[in-house]
């Protein structure tokens, strides 16, 4: 999509909501708002926060800017605190004028692109001056490397559909609500316009939710009955400027103190010159992707989506040498199975994954091992739990275990075939030296690679495993 217009505002009230192209900034070094924004963390301070005398914010080569502690912090320690005042969310009574034509919008998004809703409230608050969060605002990137704002080649060069998918649902989203917002401002009075009489575009729409999927976090709001709580995304201030690991070294924790909100706790000891990271979740490169605009390498989450499709799974499985397979023909006992699975029936949920945490989704893998089983007797002998689960060694006996795993080892083959680069070529992409969106895309795709790859390796391993046991069973 080229969300990369330039809209120059024509009013002195307010401040414009411009976007600039990503190729005009590198991923690494994302160029901020205005070009010497105010001091955060004095502004944090200035407003009744806390901030750690050795945290600093400071530029890293691949994440951008982040908190680094310029000495030891031990354990346990408090990071940073923010009253109550300083996050921003999307609080609407849903009242008149102003507040009223904001409901309205946000009403309009879907709930999965909940980014949105916040994101019409933090680009409020851009457009006004002397605006509560201007230096904080002020401090945020310009352009986001979320694929939205790929150049169509860069979006195809992610190679992978299901993302792409994604990617195309988000651009149409964009285009579609730019229209709705357009015709909700229409003929307001000045003082009932959201956005100081500015018009909004998709670039500034999409903006405006990327700066929100990148940095906001998802808090306890009120108490619902029965003492659960609703989840509230919020932005955190300062606190979004943590990058991410796997293995934090700080946390966040929200405080029940009387007028802070929400505290960065030191999970480990800090050593000095080291970030402060937070886990932003156990997420597919396709979400970090798409909401945060990075692929972390080597992710253990990372996965494929397949399709369950019985024409596949025959041709995967008969390439695989296993003798006549019936996906596409299932015994009624079989089809029982997979309505259980939800890979039948009225409204089956056909997705199924590779890799991440199962290797194997459980729903595919009970659905191999019933329908390459012969014998109905040995299948019931195991409830559904057990089928679904690849730590139950080869519950159907070792023949049918084999079977299944080949199987889908001969589905990665499938899949791998289906990319129309082999790794090797993104290598030489890689050092040719590209520019930021295409790096992203080829990297997202060598991980998705390397996901089957690792499936494929691990099966293989199991099947030798498998095999070397029938084989003493066999001697003895
Ligand atoms: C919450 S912000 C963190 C502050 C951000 N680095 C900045 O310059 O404002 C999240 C963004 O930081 C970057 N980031 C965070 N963790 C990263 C990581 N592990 N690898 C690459 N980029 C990362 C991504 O651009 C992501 O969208």
């Amino acid at each position: 999509m080229a969300t990369s217009k330039m809209v120059m505002a024509s009013l002195t009230h307010c401040r414009a909501l411009t976007c600039a192209s990503t190729a005009s900034a590198s991923a690494s070094f994302p160029v901020r708002l205005v070009p010497q924004p105010p001091d955060l963390i004095k502004w944090v301070r200035r407003e009744g926060g806390f901030v750690h005398p050795a945290v600093k914010i400071a530029q890293d080569d691949t994440t951008g800017l982040g908190l680094i502690v310029s000495g030891e912090i031990p354990k346990g320690s408090d990071l940073i605190a923010l009253p109550d005042h300083i996050p921003l969310r999307f609080e609407s009574d849903g009242g008149h004028g102003l507040d009223s034509v904001l409901a309205n919008l946000a009403h309009q998004v879907p709930e999965e692109l909940w980014a949105m809703k916040l994101g019409l409230k933090l680009l409020q608050e851009r457009a006004k001056v002397g605006s509560f969060w201007w230096p904080y605002i002020s401090n945020l990137p310009e352009t986001y490397s979320v694929p939205i704002f790929f150049p169509g080649e860069d979006i195809k060069n992610l190679q992978y559909a299901p993302l792409l998918h994604q990617v195309n649902k988000r651009c149409r989203f964009l285009l579609e609500f730019e229209q709705d917002v357009r015709h909700a401002l229409q003929n307001l009075k000045p003082d009932d316009h959201p956005f100081g009489g500015q018009n909004v575009e998709a670039s500034s729409l999409g903006w405006a939710m990327s700066a929100v999927s990148s940095r906001a976090f998802r808090l306890h709001g009120k108490k619902l009955p029965y003492g659960s709580h609703s989840d509230v995304p919020m932005i955190l201030p300062l606190i979004d400027m943590c990058n991410h690991s796997f293995n934090p070294n700080s946390r966040i924790v929200q405080e029940q103190d009387a007028g802070i909100l929400v505290k960065v706790v030191a999970e480990t000891v800090i050593k000095q010159n080291e970030s402060l990271v937070l886990n932003y979740g156990c997420l597919n490169n396709d979400l970090f992707l798409l909401d945060y605009g990075f692929v972390m390498p080597s992710n253990p989450y990372d996965n494929i989506e397949l399709k369950y499709d019985s024409a596949l799974l025959d041709a995967a499985s008969m390439a695989a040498g296993v003798s006549s397979p019936n996906f596409s023909a299932p015994a009624p006992w079989q089809q029982k199975f997979l309505s259980q699975l939800n890979l039948d029936g009225e409204a089956p949920l056909l997705k199924v994954s590779l890799g991440g945490q199962e290797l194997v989704e459980g729903r595919l893998l009970a659905a191999l091992r019933v329908l390459l089983a012969s014998d109905m007797e040995t299948v019931h002998k195991h409830d559904l739990n057990t089928l679904k689960s690849l730590s139950a060694e080869a519950p159907l006996g070792i023949a049918n275990e084999v079977a299944a795993f080949r199987t889908v080892i001969a589905l990665c083959v499938i899949a791998l075939g289906h990319f129309p680069t082999k790794l090797m070529d993104d290598e030489s992409v890689l050092k040719e030296g590209v520019s930021g969106s295409t790096e992203l895309a080829v990297q997202f795709r060598m991980q998705k690679k390397s996901v089957i790859i690792d499936v494929m390796r691990d099966l293989t391993r199991r099947v030798k495993l498998l095999s070397s046991k029938e084989a003493a069973t066999v001697k003895f």
